[in-house]
Parts: structure tokens; sequence; C-alpha cells
């Protein structure tokens, strides 16, 4: 007790050296302080982050997050991956009311639900989200509030397969995510017999849907089990059972800085004596002076070479992903390139004017339309430094209404560098209509299909006048 008084005492000045070891302390030195600080009830948590702080250099990052239909147990079993974790120091134990109260969060204008957790495996450092509801889920997932690099999908043995689980895993599919880890929850209340049942129907499922149904790691047992420290056969061992799975099965995303670079033009400069400048943020990749590349966008590809790479007024060798730079470009005028255009390198990207998307609709009370809409609706797309006009085909149904998804083809003014994979915006004039994820990119659109753009815009506009 008096050992506790003391310390509390103390805190301050420990608060003080805990920062100076973070900065400049080993590792042993600072999990020894980090013993010292367990007798302070407030300074448990801190002496988490401060492992973690000196884990999080040496393992890889990944990002999960457990999706499936109402009730199936997703809240429950993230809170029971963090319980069987801080067994082995590795997370804070989360409690359900925690994770499923989490805070709103605003993505463009959206409001979602999200919990983020966080926790680590002995290989890797893990970011997961739980979403508290069937909405959040689809917004989440086309907006990337939390971007997956895989999921771990949850089918409570009682029930097997709802429809909220093929929608979820449809929409997974769609948007890229391919890597998926499946628990059979609530095992506690159902037979052998209809575990392995369901089983069945959910490989079943996965094939049908274009995923490797055979192959994907199925675990069974019972997230309340893990989290009231129940059964462990089918509690906590198989939620170790289960993150084995993860760890193996869903691979650790690229880094950016392994990809090719890639310069999303935000403004030109010409600068007497030197040449032209383009300035932006690297998106991904390293950009190094010397290196050739292509300039796409607007109907032109031009080819050139950096010949220098600058930062904050300073040279740069290289520049990395996340850099805010000017690249000093051989040969180019500074009205050959325009905000928008990409600079990348070569053969590594391509102008796309025919789209398929995902789009998710702002409803009223998130500052979207009040009224559904059609196809040849006529809107402003917008995405990295560039925006144009598109005409709007709805693929999957009559009317899109605010505050639903929709599978959308997009039909672009001009070719501009897209990707599957890639968000932007709507905008309807001043308002913000919904946001959205590059499906796959569809064959260019031939002279005819881009004159039945301006044709539709026309037929709108009458359209409007007569309903008036
Ligand atoms: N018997 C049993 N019940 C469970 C198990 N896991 C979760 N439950 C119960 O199932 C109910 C739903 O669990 P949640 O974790 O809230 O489900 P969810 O998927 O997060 O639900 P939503 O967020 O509303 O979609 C709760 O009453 C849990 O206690 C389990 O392993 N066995
Ligand atoms: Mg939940």
């Amino acid at each position: 007790m008096t050992s506790i008084i003391v310390a509390r005492a103390l805190a301050p000045a420990f608060h003080r050296s805990l920062k100076q070891l973070i900065k400049k302390g080993s590792i042993r030195q600072l999990q020894n302080f980090a013993k010292t600080l367990q007798v302070v009830p407030q300074y448990r948590q801190k002496r988490f982050y401060a492992e973690k702080q000196v884990f999080e250099r040496t393992k890889p990052h990944c990002n999960v997050g457990t999706i499936g239909h109402v009730d199936h147990g997703k809240t429950t079993l993230t809170a029971a991956i963090t319980k069987v974790l801080s067994e082995q120091k590795l997370a804070l134990a989360r409690l359900y009311q925690d994770i499923d109260n989490a805070p709103e969060e605003k993505a463009r204008g959206i409001t979602i639900n999200v919990a983020h957790i966080e926790y680590q495996t002995e290989n890797r450092h893990y970011g997961h989200t739980d979403c508290p509801g069937h909405a959040d889920y689809i917004k989440n997932m086309i907006t990337g509030a939390a971007q997956m690099d895989g999921a771990i999908m949850v089918v409570a043995a009682t029930d097997g397969v709802m429809p909220q689980t093929r929608e979820h895993l449809l929409l997974a599919k769609q948007i890229g995510v391919t890597h998926l880890v499946v628990f059979i929850n609530k095992v506690d209340a159902a037979d052998k017999e209809m575990v392995e049942l369901v089983e069945m129907e959910i490989r079943e499922l996965l094939t049908e849907m274009g995923f490797d149904g055979d192959n994907i790691p199925i675990v069974s047992g019972s997230a309340l089990c893990a989290l009231e420290g129940k059964n462990p056969e089918i509690g906590s061992e198989a939620i170790l059972k289960l993150l084995a799975e993860v760890d193996s099965y869903i691979p650790t995303p690229v880094r950016e800085l392994d990809k090719p670079f890639l310069l999303p033009v935000e403004n030109t400069y010409s600068i007497p004596g030197r040449g032209t400048v383009v300035t932006g943020r690297l998106e991904r990749g390293v950009l190094k002076k010397g290196a050739d590349c292509e300039i796409v966008g607007y109907n032109k590809v031009l080819k050139t070479v950096v010949t220098g790479v600058e930062m904050f007024h300073k040279i740069l060798e290289e520049a990395q992903a996340g850099d805010q730079l000017g690249a000093l470009i051989r040969g180019l005028k500074r009205d050959d390139v325009k905000r928008g255009m990409v600079l990348a390198k070569p053969g590594t990207v391509k102008s796309q004017d025919h789209i398929e998307s995902q789009v998710y609709v702002l409803s009223k009370e998130e500052g979207g339309r009040t009224k559904p809409f059609t196809s040849f609706i006529q809107l402003q797309m917008f995405c990295r430094t560039w925006d144009c006009a598109v005409q709007v085909i709805v693929a999957d149904k009559e009317m899109v209404m605010p505050g639903e998804d929709s599978r959308l083809e997009l039909r672009m003014m001009r070719p501009m560098v897209l990707e599957e994979g890639q968000r932007f915006t709507l905008r309807d004039g001043s308002q913000t209509l919904g946001t959205g994820v590059v499906t796959k990119t569809l064959a260019r659109l031939t002279p005819e299909e881009r004159e039945a753009i301006s044709e539709g815009k026309k037929a709108r506009e009458k359209k409007l006048q007569a309903a008036k």
C-alpha cells in the first residue's frame, strides 16, 4: 500500500522520465521501467503503450476487421480476442460495452460508428475494426474509414449463413478484400453436426462468390466462452487458433514504399533558369533524382525525367511516400502539365473514362440529397487532385435513395488516371452526393458513347424543364 502511495506521488516525475526513456533508452531499460510502473494503477495502461512502442517497430502492421450478420457475435469476438491476448500482454483487454459504444467518426461528411481496436500476436501488430451495425459496415467498407487488408467473417453456428453474411461478403469482394478467415461462433449452443453443416454451407457460398472456398481457413468456437473464461477448448484455445490462421492466411500488405512511385500533381511552377516544377504529395513509392517518368492525364502521356527533388526548399536524394515535394522535370513547359495529372513510373498507370463503382449515397441527415436519383444524372467526380463531369448509370436498381448504396457505372467526359480500389467523391453542384470506390475499369468509351453523354445531359435538362 505504502509503495502505491509513494509511487503515485512520484508519478509526474515518472512520466517525464518515461518520455525521456522512450526517446533515448534501450529496450531493456524501458521494460524495466515499465515493470516499476505496474504498481501505479493509472500507469498500467501507459506501461502497455510503453511496451507497445518498443514492439511496434519490430512487427509488421496489418488491418483486419470483423464482418458478418447482425448478432452473430462480431463484437463479442473482438472483445474475446483482446481478452485472450491481454493474458499474454499483447493487448489491452477491451470490454464488450467499450467496443459497442464506439464514438462516432466523421469520414467525408458521413457519420460512421466504428471501433478501432489494437492488439498484437507474436508475429504482427493489428488494427481491428468492429462496426456496431449493418449500415456502418457498408459505409465503412465503401469509404475506407478503416481499410481492411483482410477480414474475419463471423457466422453463428445456430443460424448459419444469413442475408448480411452474403451482403458483407459480396461487398468485401467488390472492393478487393480477398483474404478472409471464417469464425463459426456459438458452437456452445449448437451440436456438432450443425457446425459441420454450417461449415459446408460457408464453403459453398465462398466458392459461389469467387473466393477460394476450399482453402479459406474456418475455425469454430465460442467467443462468449472465451470472453467469460469458460470451456477453454472452444473458448480461448479457439481464439488462439483463429489468430494463428489470421497471422498466416492474411498476407502483410505490400508497403507503399515498395510500390512504383506515383505523385498526383497539385501545382505547377516555372522557375526561371531551372525549368518546370510540379508539386504534390507522393502517394506511394520512392522518387529519386534522375528517375524516368510519365505524366498522364487529360488525354496526354508525357515522357520526362525528374532532374531534382526538393522538400521544404531542401534538395533531396530521394522522396518517400507521404512526402510533400516539388519535382523538377526536364524538357516540359509549365503549360504542358496541369493539376490533376499524375506523375508516375512509366507504364504503371493508365487513363480510364469508363468504370464500375460501388457508391454510398449520403442521407439527408448526412448532408446529402433529399430525393432519389436515376440513371443519366450528370455529376462531378472528385478524385486525387482532379475532378471531371460524369454520367451515371445505375446498374443494380431503378433508382437510388439517399442513405443507400448502389453499383454505379460512371462515364467520364475525359480520361483520367484511375485504378481499381481508388476512392472518390461525387458531387451535385455544391452538394456532396456520395462517396465511392472503383470496383472495375471498363472498356474505353467510343466517340458515339461520349457524344451520348452530352446528349444525355441535354435530355436531362429538357426533362427538368418539362417537370417545371
Ligand atoms: N451462446 C453464445 N452466445 C454468444 C456467443 N458469442 C456471442 N453471443 C451472444 O450473441 C449476441 C450478439 O453478440 P454480439 O457480439 O453483440 O453480435 P454482433 O455480431 O456484434 O451484433 P451486431 O453488432 O448487432 O451486428 C449477444 O447476446 C452475445 O452474448 C457465443 O459464443 N455463444
Ligand atoms: Mg456488434
